[in-house]
């Protein structure tokens, strides 16, 4: 089996799995409970809070526990909105954000919110003289993501956060779930980034747990209201068994990031070297300083992405779609359509999107299964 989909999800290292069972037997206590083992589950959420804001060089209280990467952004977005609407009326996001953020904006717009979307240029990335051209003094967030998911394209967030200087009461909100990990983080995530996003099972950490980084003072409503848990702003039961295996994975995940971020970079690389230059082979996501090494988007002329994906996976070869989650919706890649792609080439596109654990004879592995495709598809399409 070869699994090229790591950005759609990721296997759950064991190590995490046995935190997860281990606090699951011994540690089930409710964290809001007054008693001896509510106290230590409260121990250890906090612990795990701390864990985490310490890897991301925050502070524990800036550090909030939510379901899911989606979750964290309907909640950066709609919670934010909410919080200023009286100071003004006007979000900027880009063309190329996960669906947990277009959705939300548009969610917003039928509230009578406006909204502008950057366009992108042929990288997938926005120009910060786009954002400052938008903004204006209506303007409350501005929501942009460190690396996009379809392709891999890492945005100007320090340009863009230079332009928000001159903006300190708008809040910026970065979905940072496609950048952890990936030796990018200064690139993505600077003094000026007010909120983030990220989403524990795309680190090997198990499903159910995402993360919202707030700044201390940032003004944000709830969206889910109840007990009154992370200090009232995100009520619910803590998923403690996820949140601890949650800032274990972390860990381990960021214990190497740059050797990581180099062996995907070569698994990339054999890749690319055997496809480049290929007739109808269209290349969405090139190896230069623009994208991160673990994501590989391309087409094949005149076949849909699903036809490819399913090919693969009779060979016991897992990749996505452009995205999974708008791949069984039969939704086109937004991103490719932002970039002015043409549609049938954004109908093809696959994605592989590759882990550390991935190896150069995979690579071989896919390249030599592929080649056949390729060849299959390049007699009955004349390619030349
Ligand atoms: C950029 C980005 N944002 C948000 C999400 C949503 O995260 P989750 O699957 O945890 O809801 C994803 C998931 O693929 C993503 O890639």
């Amino acid at each position: 089996m070869i699994y090229f989909d790591n950005s759609a999800t990721t296997a759950v290292y064991p190590a995490v799995l046995e935190t997860y069972d281990k606090v699951t037997k011994d540690i089930w206590g409710n964290p809001s409970s007054l008693h001896k083992m509510g106290d230590r589950s409260h121990q250890l959420l906090e612990a795990s809070r701390k864990q985490i804001a310490s890897l991301l060089n925050v502070k524990p209280h800036e550090i909030f526990f939510t379901s899911s990467g989606s979750e964290s952004d309907n909640w950066a977005i709609k919670g934010t909105a909410l919080a200023k609407k009286e100071f003004g009326n006007h979000i900027i996001t880009s063309s190329v954000e996960h669906a947990a953020v277009l959705n939300s904006v548009r969610a917003l717009e039928d509230l009578g919110f406006r909204v502008t979307v950057l366009p992108v240029n042929k990288n997938g990335q926005v120009n910060p003289d786009d954002l400052k051209a938008a903004l204006d003094k209506e303007t409350i967030l501005v929501s942009i993501m460190g690396v996009n998911n379809e392709i891999g394209t890492i945005q100007p967030i320090k340009e863009i956060s230079k332009v928000l200087e001159d903006y300190p009461n708008v809040t910026f909100h970065v979905d940072n779930v496609q950048a952890l990990g990936k030796d990018i983080w200064d690139e993505v995530f600077t003094d000026r980034v007010d909120l983030m996003s990220l989403s524990a099972h795309k680190f090997h950490a198990p499903r159910g747990v995402g993360i919202l980084y707030k700044k201390e003072g940032k003004m944000i409503k709830p969206l889910i209201d109840g007990g009154g848990q992370e200090k009232g702003l995100r009520s619910s039961t803590e998923n403690l068994p996820a949140i601890a295996a949650t800032a274990k994975a972390m860990r381990l995940y960021l214990s190497d990031e740059k050797k990581n971020a180099e062996k995907e970079l070569a698994v990339k690389k054999k890749i690319i070297s055997y496809l480049d230059g290929k007739p109808g082979i269209h290349i969405f996501s090139p190896i230069n300083d623009k994208f991160i090494p673990s994501i590989l988007c391309f087409s094949l002329e005149g076949i849909r992405g699903e036809t490819l994906v399913h090919t693969l996976e009779s060979k016991d070869i897992y990749v996505s779609t452009t995205s999974a989650c708008s791949s069984r919706s039969g939704v086109e890649s937004g991103t490719l359509n932002a970039m002015k792609v043409e549609d049938d080439l954004a109908t093809g596109a696959i994605r592989l999107s590759f882990d550390p654990s991935n190896t150069i004879e995979e690579a071989e592995q896919f390249i030599s299964v592929f080649d056949k495709i390729y060849k299959h598809f390049a007699e009955i399409n004349h390619l030349k």
